[in-house]
């Protein structure tokens, strides 16, 4: 028997209390110090305790969570009816890598945590905080702060070099998005040809100055506090995201640094039993959803950064899957989860943890959430050192390279790589890694790309060298190729310095303008644009086969000239999700060569069954 009502909880307080206080962890049960390593050090997991509110203290809620002493465990008892005598706790415990107390302020968690987010998209990364949390927990309160002091450091002058500061803040509920800083206004996140993801519609405003910056925020704040159509609780029921892009004008062709900070929709608004409204269940089944896929993304990017930067020769293993295209949320967020982005992030995780022990089982599925954030990688042995493998060298054996190999004048490896290791330095953002490089006097831009291809071509060409002794049948190499063959890109090595037109083959995605006669193959609009993958030659097929319109592919008239120039091909179309393709098997076109305009790469997602394009 377990009473759970408030009153069972109010009545009992005071025993709570002194069985809380004469509690003692057992050895089993302490999860290490609370400092195990999580996967890479670029994604912290956090829990930000909040204090009891004083409606709660009122009416007499003891608090149900305890941070045992200065470590990173967070125990949490529950109070217990057993069958027969008087009440017990029942004790769990939840380990992350920073816990904030109730008596933790906004600005210790800024400084600690959220601080060195600023400069690493400042420089030209991607920096990510997410709060995640029950309704109620403090992540509006934690967010809103964050956001502040974020706004604060940008505009006090304390920022190495000139930058062009762009902010936008939307609403994603479920699967349509809302611009909070125009009036709401519906838009749309797509994935452009390129696999950008863009958030068509959405305003972005230029900041030059703290309370512009501020007033943004504010009036985001307060068109999420009274949407209309989402009445009185619409903040625990959407995720706002505020994205601020940073622009460096004397780097223009560079990547743009990205600094997102996201008050993730209520955790608990989808375990709400008590909704019966068909749009509210839907709602809640999304908001799970998107919580469940952000779990397996962040995980995901964990394992694909540590397999990229660890020096192992990584190819023969499966890449780590990161299914960020499931849902609205993570697509948007696709910088920080495709690892084919290739582009270096730091992601702070904030869970909040509201105290109450009325609330507890909501917390603890919290806590439980943050835990499985924490994709803790099996320790391997550090690689060994290997001169042509950067991901192995400490900083003397890369500082030793870079004075070796950066051209003339020699790049200074003190103002490149002052304190970095090899996978630090290869971590680094690109307009930081060009910015350092151009530190030293008389290096030039050209010098700086350069040096920085080759560095990045040393690293992987070592990682995709073939494991040695595969404990499976299969020889390493078919394994490799099976991989590669995910993708439309061709898997012979030297396939990249062939023109596409000479090495046509069964599965090769092209781009035409169909003629007149296939006018329905087109999808692109104005442009008249179409896409096909190659099937066979035309000549190959019988005399019986008829393309699209019913016309003979091969009439079998002998010695024809082009039939070596001529493809019976697919068509391939925009699909069901932003994004995606299909391969319409059956709607056949005779395509010639000198049609064919150019290669489009494809790869094939096996979660959303689709084709994405790749770049
Ligand atoms: N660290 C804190 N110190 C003091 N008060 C806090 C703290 N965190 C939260 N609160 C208070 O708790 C209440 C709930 O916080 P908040 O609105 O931020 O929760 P939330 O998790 O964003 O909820 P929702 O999902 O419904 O938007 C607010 O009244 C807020 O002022």
């Amino acid at each position: 028997m377990e009473p759970r009502s408030d009153q069972f909880i109010i009545d009992n307080a005071e025993r709570y209390k002194r069985l809380v206080a004469a509690f003692k962890p057992s050895k089993s049960d302490a999860k290490g110090d609370g400092s195990t390593t999580a996967a890479s050090g670029e994604i912290v997991v956090s829990a930000r305790v909040r204090p009891m509110l004083e409606e709660e203290l009122a009416q007499g809620f003891p608090s149900g969570i305890h941070i045992r002493g200065k470590t990173n465990i967070i125990d949490l008892h529950a109070l217990k009816q057993p069958v027969r005598g008087l009440p017990t706790i029942t004790s769990s415990s939840y380990a992350v890598d920073r816990v904030f107390g109730p008596d933790s302020t906004s600005s210790e968690i800024y400084e600690s945590l959220v601080k060195p987010l600023v400069p690493w998209a400042w420089s030209g990364g991607v920096s990510t905080l997410f709060a995640y949390g029950q309704t109620g927990s403090g992540k509006t309160y934690t967010v809103s702060a964050l956001e502040r002091f974020v706004a604060e450091t940008l505009m006090d002058g304390s920022m190495e070099g000139e930058r062009l500061i762009n902010v936008s803040i939307i609403e994603l509920a479920g699967q349509t998005a809302y611009d909070l800083l125009n009036a709401r206004k519906q838009i749309s996140i797509l994935e452009d040809s390129l696999g950008t993801t863009q958030m068509a519609g959405a305003l972005e405003h230029r900041v030059s100055d703290k309370e512009t910056f501020l007033s943004y925020i504010e009036a985001a704040a307060s068109l999420r506090r009274t949407a209309p159509t989402l009445k009185n609780d619409s903040s625990s029921r959407s995720h706002a995201i505020c994205r601020i892009r940073f622009e460096n004008p004397d780097l223009p062709a560079a990547d743009d640094g990205l600094l997102y900070l996201i008050d993730l929709a209520g955790s608990e608004a989808a375990r709400d039993k008590a909704v019966h409204d068909a749009t509210r269940m839907k709602e809640a089944r999304e908001i799970n959803t998107s919580l469940s896929v952000l779990k397996d993304c962040i995980r995901g990017r964990a394992l694909a950064d540590a397999d990229a930067y660890s020096g192992r020769a990584a190819a023969a293993k499966k890449p780590a899957y990161v299914p960020f295209r499931q849902s609205t949320l993570t697509k948007t967020l696709k910088h920080v989860f495709d690892p084919a982005s290739a582009r270096s992030c730091k992601t702070v995780v904030v869970a909040c943890v509201n105290p109450c022990l009325a609330d507890l089982g909501a917390s603890k599925n919290t806590l439980r959430y943050a835990e499985l954030l924490r994709a803790v990688v099996p320790k391997t042995k550090a690689a060994e050192y290997s001169p042509t493998a950067p991901a192995t060298w400490n900083n003397e054996q890369l500082c030793d390279w870079i004075r070796r190999n950066s051209g003339t004048p020699p790049i200074n490896p003190s103002l490149l790589a002052p304190t970095e290791t090899g996978p630090q330095l290869l971590r680094l953002p690109l307009p930081e890694f060009l910015s350092r490089c151009l530190k030293t006097a008389l290096v030039i831009p050209d010098q700086a790309q350069a040096f920085q291809a080759k560095f990045w071509k040393l690293h992987v060409d070592a990682a995709s060298k073939p494991a040695p002794a595969p404990t499976t049948a299969t020889p390493t190499s078919a394994l490799v190729r099976l991989a590669l063959l995910d993708s439309s890109a061709d898997p012979e090595p030297d396939a990249g310095s062939i023109p596409f037109r000479e090495r046509i083959r069964p599965g090769m995605v092209v781009r035409w303008t169909p003629r007149e006669e296939y006018a329905s193959f087109v999808v692109g609009g104005k442009e008249r644009k179409g896409m096909a993958v190659v099937l066979c030659p035309a000549g190959a097929v019988g005399g019986r086969v008829r393309d699209f319109r019913g016309v003979v592919v091969n009439d079998g008239e002998e010695g024809k000239e082009e039939e070596g120039g001529r493809y019976l091909c697919a068509m391939v179309a925009p699909s069901l999700l932003p994004g995606s393709y299909g391969v319409s098997l059956w709607r056949q076109a005779v395509v010639a060569v000198e049609e064919m305009e150019a290669e489009v790469l494809m790869e094939w997602d096996e979660a959303t069954r689709y084709y994405y394009m790749t770049v």
